[in-house]
């Protein structure tokens, strides 16, 4: 029984079991990395001619049933050689960076930047989304990274640009659009930058991408989309730890186990995930994604970043209903199931949104924390609660929130209009 306990043991160094224990990680999971499948992604438009695909791999190809146009493959199955691959009908993608990709919810016309791009496999992905609608902007800081993403692009999709900066004059040109309030006109061919740390991104000037925005200032202009995949240990991602029994174990103290270089890391993360966030138009949809499964790279980074912007606001993933993995909709599920008789339910509700008549003044309490922040939202926010309180019995909402500057108080007048009546409590700890 213990021999073959020790068998079924993924033969891991010490250093990395260790690594894994810290962060509560489960072992097992790299024992099965020799058979783990790999996943390619079907051109769009190419679905009725997948047995002409499979005969050019000679392979027949299993559907990823939650994700479209994903199939998964044994590892073994060579596919280079292969026509399909070579006229671009297929490209190597995983399931976990379609999963990302398809969090974007992208549609049409959609503006999206892809803010740590290369290789490129996801740009890849947004571009085919994207057909010849919209724009997609990749950055990158690495030149010979960016390299091998031009190859995969080049091979995958059109594109109209390869810059290591925009010129002054469309930069300009830019930021006299951006000034005007003009939304950024659709049928560009994605346009790809690599531009170090900054210039160039949507006309923004290196000191406006430096600059810290005033409360009302956060972005009317910028992108739809932004996917911030970051740099990372890439301790989840089962082929890269297992590219080290080649590479030697002793560089995976360097890469992935180094403390010091995992502090650092995540710094960089949350700077990464800023930055995106900035460049995101108000309302629009960003994605933060890493290969690492430890909590700091992940949970911790995105707890750090809607304590320092309170006017984010994390989203059920709802394409994520059926993936294979934890989402914040089981969360839900369960807390619901836990409350008894009481019925528990979760929707999106936008501030300004009309159509709300199901559920017009049903309730008695509205609790509601730190979402006076933002000018523009003021409003609708005022008016949408007027609608959803109770009008047949005494009801109430309470807001809790930080005083910042004026904008409680402007608030409040906006409440007043909608003929509410309000008091103001403070206490803060000392
Ligand atoms: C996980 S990889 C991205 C993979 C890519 N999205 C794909 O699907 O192929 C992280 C990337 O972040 C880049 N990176 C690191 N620091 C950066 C920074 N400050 N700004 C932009 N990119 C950065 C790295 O060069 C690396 O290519």
């Amino acid at each position: 029984m213990e021999e073959e306990e020790e068998a079924s043991k993924p033969a891991l160094p010490d250093a990395f079991l260790d690594f894994l224990k810290e962060n509560g990680l489960d072992p097992s999971i790299y024992s099965e990395s020799h058979s783990t499948p790999r996943y390619i992604r079907l051109k769009p438009g190419l679905e009725a001619r997948i047995e002409e695909i499979e005969a050019e791999i000679k392979w027949k190809l299993e559907e990823v049933e939650w994700l479209p146009g994903f199939y998964a493959l044994p590892p073994d199955v060579q596919i280079a050689n292969s026509n399909a691959y070579r006229e671009g009908k297929i490209y190597g993608i995983d399931a976990a960076s379609g999963a990302a990709v398809s969090a974007l919810d992208i549609s049409a016309g959609d503006h999206v930047l892809d803010l740590c791009a290369a290789p490129g496999a996801k740009l890849c992905m947004i571009s085919d989304l994207l057909g010849d609608s919209g724009s997609v902007t990749g950055v990158d800081v690495s030149s010979h990274r960016l390299a091998a993403c031009e190859s995969a692009l080049e091979e995958n999709v059109t594109f109209k640009e390869w810059t290591s900066r925009r010129p002054w004059k469309e930069r300009k040109q830019a930021a006299r659009i951006r000034k005007s309030g003009a939304v950024p006109s659709g049928n560009q061919l994605p346009d790809l930058i690599y531009y170090g740390c900054h210039s160039g991104v949507v006309g923004l000037t290196k000191s406006e991408l430096y600059q810290t925005f005033r409360d009302d200032e956060y972005l009317s202009y910028g992108y739809d989309k932004v996917l911030v995949d970051a740099e990372c240990t890439h301790d989840g991602s089962i082929k890269h730890v297992q590219k080290f029994e080649r590479w030697g174990w002793e560089t995976l103290q360097r890469r992935v186990l180094d403390a010091e270089r995992s502090d650092g890391l995540t710094v960089l993360q949350l700077k990464l995930l800023t930055n995106g966030f900035r460049l995101l138009k108000a309302g629009g949809i960003l994605v933060y994604s890493t290969c690492s499964l430890t909590v700091a790279q992940n949970e911790d980074v995105v707890r750090q970043f809607l304590e320092g912007n309170p006017c984010a606001e994390l989203q059920v993933i709802d394409a994520a209903e059926n993936w294979p993995c934890k989402n914040g909709r089981h969360n839900i599920d369960a807390n619901s199931e836990s409350s008894g008789g009481t019925r528990v339910k979760s929707m999106m509700l936008h501030w300004n949104q009309n159509e709300i008549s199901t559920i017009s003044g049903e309730f008695d309490l509205i609790v509601a924390s730190d979402c006076t922040f933002l000018k523009e939202f003021h409003n609708g926010l005022a008016q949408i609660l007027k609608f959803l309180l109770g009008k047949m019995q005494p009801s109430e909402a309470m807001f809790f929130g930080p005083k910042r500057g004026v904008s409680l108080d402007e608030f409040l007048e906006r409440i007043k209009e909608c003929d509410l009546r309000f008091s103001i409590a403070e206490n803060y700890d000392a």
